[in-house]
């Protein structure tokens, strides 16, 4: 079921419309829908009944702490990838039995932040990390319980930004070093080896890549064991996709079937660090026609939103649906139009050639799909914009969970040295 619909005409997030809400918040502002939330949750974590699995949302898709807290609520965990998305994490209440910290680069300040916080694992990503971590682990008088994300060599067939299982990509250690890091781990004294860890990419819609990667995964956990050395935890990573536009992503049942079939008899602890999937299509960025430009070879929509509120299409040249928020009959004109930004480049643009109503008109507000996941976490201040305000509902309430900011809280970050004089 869909948690953003059109009644009576008017596109609603779950019972709240969405002119009511851009009327008291201004626009744009990104809105997350709760119902949306939990049944994504739900689902992905029914997909693994009968297994010993956590679910740690990935953090970086959405790291909002009414998000957060409405997962932990659930029973969710975090997988984070810095000190301030594990702090969130905590904040929102979020079990630090259930927290994994992954990625490239862990500061020492990091490394002890989250020793400190008695986390569930840190996932080291190569050799000198590990000898760092190790590092830190015995001057605190600790040891630091970690897997080796290893990288399988295996492409996801996901956009080339995205994709993180591949031998070029900088992620993790390569699969055919893994017996040997595992084992220079094994004899470090800060250091207690327990898991195990892959994440090969992102807006995966396939799972053969998945099943490839796990069964190297597999593989290599039962060498470990013939040597001794014993893994408890198996971290999947994330990366199933959504369907953004049309696509026809396998269903959690099937990828928690396959989890099942190419790990499932080696009776661990199973992680899974599910981010788009859960937030992608729980939220929507709305935004407020500003004019409508008819050039020479085309018209332009342009929005009071911009690249730096979502930046997605600019990135990853990825589709976002836009629609309109007041529905469109079935007879009405439509238009063809490039929907696009306030922002000084080209590509500040949300779609081209897009079918919107050719009664369009400045002040109409408009929604972009899909913009709960990589959305207001990638947004940025460029041109002095201001971050976008972001918005929760639940039935027929809604809250504002991050209020929009001043344009001179921004500027005041600023300052300048005495030696130019006062101004
Ligand atoms: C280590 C790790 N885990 C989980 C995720 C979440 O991925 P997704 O949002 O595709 O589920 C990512 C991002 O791709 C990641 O790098
Ligand atoms: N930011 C990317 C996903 C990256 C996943 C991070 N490991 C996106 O918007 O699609």
């Amino acid at each position: 079921m869909n948690h953003f619909e059109y009644i009576n005409g008017v596109l609603h997030a779950e019972g709240v419309s969405i002119p009511e809400m851009a009327e008291k918040v201004g626009t744009p502002f990104f809105c997350y829908s709760t119902a949306t939330l939990e049944r994504h949750y739900n689902v992905y974590a029914d997909a693994f009944e009968g297994l010993d699995a956590t679910v740690c949302f990935a953090v970086k898709a959405n790291s909002n702490q009414a998000v957060l807290k409405t997962l932990a609520n659930l029973g969710a965990g975090a997988d984070v990838v810095s000190v301030g998305e594990m702090r969130r994490a905590l904040r929102a209440g979020i079990d630090p039995a259930k927290i994994i910290f992954s990625g490239v680069g862990k500061a020492d300040a990091e490394m002890r932040e989250a020793l400190e916080a008695g986390i569930a694992q840190i996932n080291v990503e190569s050799i000198p990390e590990l000898v760092e971590l190790n590092r830190v682990a015995i001057d605190m008088g600790t040891k630091a319980r970690i897997a080796l994300r290893i990288n399988p060599h295996v492409d996801a067939k996901t956009h080339e930004k995205i994709a993180t299982g591949k031998a070029e990509n900088k992620f993790g250690i390569d699969w055919t070093r893994a017996i040997e890091v595992y084992r220079d781990a094994a004899a470090m004294d800060g250091i207690e080896v327990t898991g195990i860890a892959m994440h090969i990419g992102s807006q995966l819609t396939d799972l053969t890549p998945f099943r490839e990667a796990f069964t190297r995964l597999a593989d290599l956990v039962e060498q470990l064991r013939s040597e001794g050395i014993e893994i408890r935890n198996l971290d999947l990573g994330g990366g199933l996709g959504i369907a953004y536009q049309g696509e026809t992503p396998p269903l959690p049942d099937a990828y928690g079937q396959m989890v099942r079939e190419t790990v499932g008899h080696l009776g661990c602890h199973i992680t899974l660090e599910p981010g788009r999937l859960i937030a992608g299509n729980a939220g929507i960025m709305v935004s407020r026609v500003m004019y409508i430009k008819d050039g020479e070879a085309k018209r332009f929509v342009i929005l009071d939103a911009a690249m730096n509120d979502l930046i997605r299409p600019t990135l990853y040249s990825a589709y976002h649906e836009i629609i309109p928020v007041d529905e469109q009959g079935e007879d009405d004109v439509q238009a063809t139009v490039d929907v696009v930004g306030p922002v000084c480049e080209t590509g500040d643009t949300f779609g081209k050639d897009r079918k919107l109503p050719d009664d369009l008109k400045a002040g109409d507000l408009v929604a972009v799909m899909s913009a709960g996941a990589y959305g207001a976490v990638m947004s940025s201040t460029y041109n002095t914009r201001a971050l976008t305000p972001e918005v929760l509902v639940k039935g027929n309430n809604f809250a504002i969970v991050r209020p929009r900011q001043e344009i001179d809280q921004l500027i005041n970050m600023d300052q300048i040295p005495a030696w130019l004089g006062n101004s």
